[in-house]
């Protein structure tokens, strides 16, 4: 199957450049419009296609986010790699603004989102132990490298369900959890893209020290959004790395393409067929 890089861009990122072809898109999906038109177009002569994650002009709560449409038109686009870029605030001392850190582990502290494509009359469980893929992460850092940004490979991302900031005492918290960054979008967008086989990583850009830090000011939107323009023409650089990148990659050989395998528990018999019908595009290889 031919590869294709899908990327969600987050706060700060919300095009990117250089695009032939460029064109925004509308996609509709069962599960309502996704957060925005997506850019489609050529990068270097790849297909490649962009979402900005809050809508242009940021217009979605990290909680209003769709995130269900957002996958399901990736992957109705063609997407098999989908990259995320998140800002992020630092749970450690080491990962300082304006740094590059590539996401391998979640901890789900949101609430007040819809985390699955599956419902009544399909029930399926896919494996997240590693809710990122290994190769599109060294994929991510390679690019992001050639950046010149610091860049940490593999670390926890808390995701929180805001869209207030953490107090004091959480952020400490999950510092003692050994959390490495917190943001507020990270779930259950990894979880989705699990279940629509796809394979995911997460390029987290460091805007802030949260509010542990005693020598630096609690976060604020300001703090973020400077640190995120700062780095913004680092982010369109790596993103724009990956579609040759990924070209000349021997690949995902862990399964992503493949979580649905045995994962379905719903007997055939006992299978809605409206489900069935629902989620042919993200799932219709096991339906
Ligand atoms: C503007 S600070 C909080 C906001 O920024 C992050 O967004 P994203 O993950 O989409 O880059 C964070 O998760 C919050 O949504
Ligand atoms: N400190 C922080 N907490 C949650 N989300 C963030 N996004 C950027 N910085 C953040």
């Amino acid at each position: 199957m031919e590869r294709m890089i899908g990327v969600i861009g987050g706060s700060g990122v919300y095009q990117i450049d250089g695009l032939e072809e460029a064109e925004w898109v509308d996609v509709e999906t069962p599960f309502g419009a996704p957060s925005d038109q997506i850019l489609t177009g050529r990068l270097n002569g790849r297909q490649i296609a962009f979402l900005p994650r809050h809508g242009r002009g940021h217009v979605h709560t990290p909680s209003t986010v769709p995130y269900r449409a957002n996958i399901f038109a990736m992957k109705e686009l063609g997407v098999t790699d989908l990259v995320a870029v998140s800002a992020v605030g630092s749970l450690k001392e080491a990962y300082a603004p304006g740094d590059f850190l590539i996401v391998d582990q979640y901890i789900d502290r949101t609430f007040a989102r819809e985390k699955t494509f599956f419902g009544p009359g399909l029930v399926g469980h896919v494996p997240f132990a590693h809710p990122t893929c290994a190769q599109l992460s060294a994929l991510c850092a390679e690019a992001a490298r050639g950046t010149g940004t610091a860049v940490h490979e593999g670390g926890t991302y808390v995701a929180m369900e805001g869209p207030q900031f953490s107090t004091l005492a959480e952020s400490r918290l999950y510092r003692s959890w050994g959390a490495d960054v917190i943001g507020m979008t990270g779930m259950p967008e990894a979880k989705l893209a699990r279940e629509a086989e796809l394979c995911y990583a997460c390029v987290a850009m460091i805007t802030d020290y949260d509010c542990w830090h005693p020598d630096h000011d609690a976060v604020d939107v300001a703090q973020v959004v400077a640190t995120a323009m700062k780095n913004a023409d680092k982010a369109r650089a790596l993103v724009a790395a990956l579609p040759e990148l990924l070209a000349a990659s021997k690949g995902c050989d862990e399964g992503c393409g493949q979580a649905l395998d045995g994962a379905i528990m719903t007997a055939p018999a006992k299978r809605d067929p409206a489900m069935i019908e629902k989620l042919q595009t993200v799932m219709g290889r096991v339906l």
